[in-house]
């Protein structure tokens, strides 16, 4: 049985590979637990359903033509896999939403000059110009760091979501985090299946990044309000 943490190497992705689907080698296996695979047959790829891996987790990436022989080049990722672990999962979750990177941290501020400056000036960070985004009732200014970023928040109108969280936090505060997913649609069906955190958008919404995104309750998350922006 294979699970993400028993995925953590190249020789555990092979074996397993090697057991569950004849014909397809690993090319590298992710920190993630996500699989490249390449195959001269798209069937032997895609016979790792067979395997607990659902057809729509493996995307066929690069099609190559080497001295005759089609390769089959396909990332195949286990994160909406449902469980298939059994004890071997290493610390991870085997009914995974497959949450990616942290997209940003989100600080509620009262004074948008005076948080940009510190950051800019003080701080020495990259800070972007202030952005309105009335449809969230907030305005956004990004602070880019080197591996993740800060999005300093400010109420914009007069029923702004954070104006509640400033009016308890006078000097601000972390407000949110944000980590990507894949496919926002099946993180939430994934999450209303399971029932124990509330989505707070019926429908995801447009964030600041351009992408679909939904809030996840606090009370339901240890204390912390959860966005998930699909990348
Ligand atoms: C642009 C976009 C993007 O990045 O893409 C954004 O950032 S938009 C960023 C702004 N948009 C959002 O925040 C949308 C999602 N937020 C919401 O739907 C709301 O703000 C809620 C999180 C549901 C809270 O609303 P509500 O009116 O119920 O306020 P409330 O003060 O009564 O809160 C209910 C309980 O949750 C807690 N609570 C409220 N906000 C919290 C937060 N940010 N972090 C942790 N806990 C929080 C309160 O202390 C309270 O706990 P106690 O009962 O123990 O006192």
């Amino acid at each position: 049985m294979v699970s993400r943490g028993y995925l953590a190497s190249l020789k555990d992705a092979s074996d397993w590979l090697g057991f569950h689907a004849k014909g397809c080698t690993v090319i590298t296996c992710l920190p993630d637990g996500t699989l490249l695979c390449s195959s001269t047959e798209r069937f032997r790829l895609i016979n790792l359903m067979g395997s607990k891996v659902n057809q729509s987790n493996i995307r066929i990436l690069n099609i190559l033509d080497l001295f005759g022989n089609v390769f089959w080049i396909a990332r195949v990722s286990f994160g909406l896999a449902e469980s298939c672990g059994g004890g071997e999962t290493g610390g991870y979750s085997t009914l995974a939403l497959a949450l990616g990177r942290l997209n940003h941290v989100a600080i509620a501020t009262p004074d948008l000059k005076k948080a940009s400056a510190v950051y800019r000036d003080v701080l020495g960070a990259q800070v972007s110009p202030p952005e309105d985004l009335p449809q969230h009732g907030v305005t956004v200014v990004f602070v880019n760091l080197n591996n993740t970023k800060i999005e300093l928040l400010h109420p914009y109108g007069n029923a702004s979501p954070i104006q509640k969280f400033l009016d308890k936090n006078k000097d601000g505060g972390i407000h949110h985090i944000c980590v990507e997913v894949e496919d926002i649609q099946s993180a939430v069906n994934h999450l209303e299946q399971n029932g124990s955190v509330r989505v707070l958008d019926r429908k995801p919404k447009i964030g600041a990044h351009g992408k679909p995104v939904v809030f996840l309750h606090p009370k339901d998350c240890g204390g912390v309000l959860i966005e998930l922006e699909q990348v």
